[in-house]
């Protein structure tokens, strides 16, 4: 059974950061693949200034396209919305669950609110959380910390956010270090976040 990272996000767009992120889990931890997993409607988020899914998932494939053990799933473009976690994850399970043993990776921002997810402590019991350090307000959950199925990784802190790229592209700051290439020449020619 391959062992795999699904990273779930609104990628709107996609940034060095993500894909730094997914690139050091499948060089330094026992995941084999990552997969990031585009969703419509995020339980948390409006959907104002949110790109169409397809445009969101173009800019992801853009940014994997280098990297064999980087995908890109719209699994969650045929659920209902908005996406709750446990619901995806019980269809992938239904769909590759003889063949890969799925965990998740979150930046500590999501892990602070983690207990207001849909059913979180379902999602604890069955996977585990690789969760990558990131400057946030408020703490840790008492009941996360030490927890046997929370893995903290040990890597480079980035202040890189989706928002900070589309509202400083919005003024016409140069952002374009904060994009791999690919995603950025996307990005302007389409005109997004204008
Ligand atoms: N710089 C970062 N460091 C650590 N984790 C990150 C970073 N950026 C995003 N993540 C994590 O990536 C996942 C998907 O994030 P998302 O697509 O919402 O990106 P974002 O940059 O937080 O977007 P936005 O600014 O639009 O909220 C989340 O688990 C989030 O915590
Ligand atoms: O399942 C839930 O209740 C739930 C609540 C909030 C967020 N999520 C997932 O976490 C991912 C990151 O959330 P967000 O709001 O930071 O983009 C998002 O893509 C959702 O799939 C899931």
């Amino acid at each position: 059974m391959k062992k795999v990272g699904l990273f779930f996000g609104t990628f709107n767009p996609i940034h060095i950061g993500h894909l730094v992120i997914a690139n050091h889990m499948v060089e330094f931890s026992d995941l084999e693949e990552v997969w990031f997993v585009i969703t419509p409607q995020s339980p948390f988020k409006v959907k104002q200034s949110m790109l169409p899914d397809h445009h969101r998932y173009q800019m992801v494939q853009e940014a994997v396209g280098e990297y064999p053990k980087l995908k890109a799933s719209t699994i969650e473009f045929d659920l209902p919305q908005p996406n709750y976690t446990v619901n995806t994850l019980v269809n992938l399970k239904e769909k590759h669950g003889d063949q890969y043993i799925f965990s998740l990776l979150m930046g500590e921002d999501n892990l602070k609110t983690f207990h207001k997810w849909k059913n979180y402590e379902v999602i604890l019991e069955n996977h585990h959380l690789y969760v990558y350090p990131r400057i946030s307000g408020g703490d840790v959950p008492e009941r996360f910390v030490g927890h046997d199925h929370i893995h903290r990784i040990d890597a480079p802190v980035m202040e890189i956010s989706s928002t900070f790229i589309r509202n400083n592209h919005k003024k016409g700051k140069n952002i374009r270090p904060l994009l791999p290439e690919s995603v950025w020449k996307y990005m302007d020619e389409m005109n997004f976040y204008r």
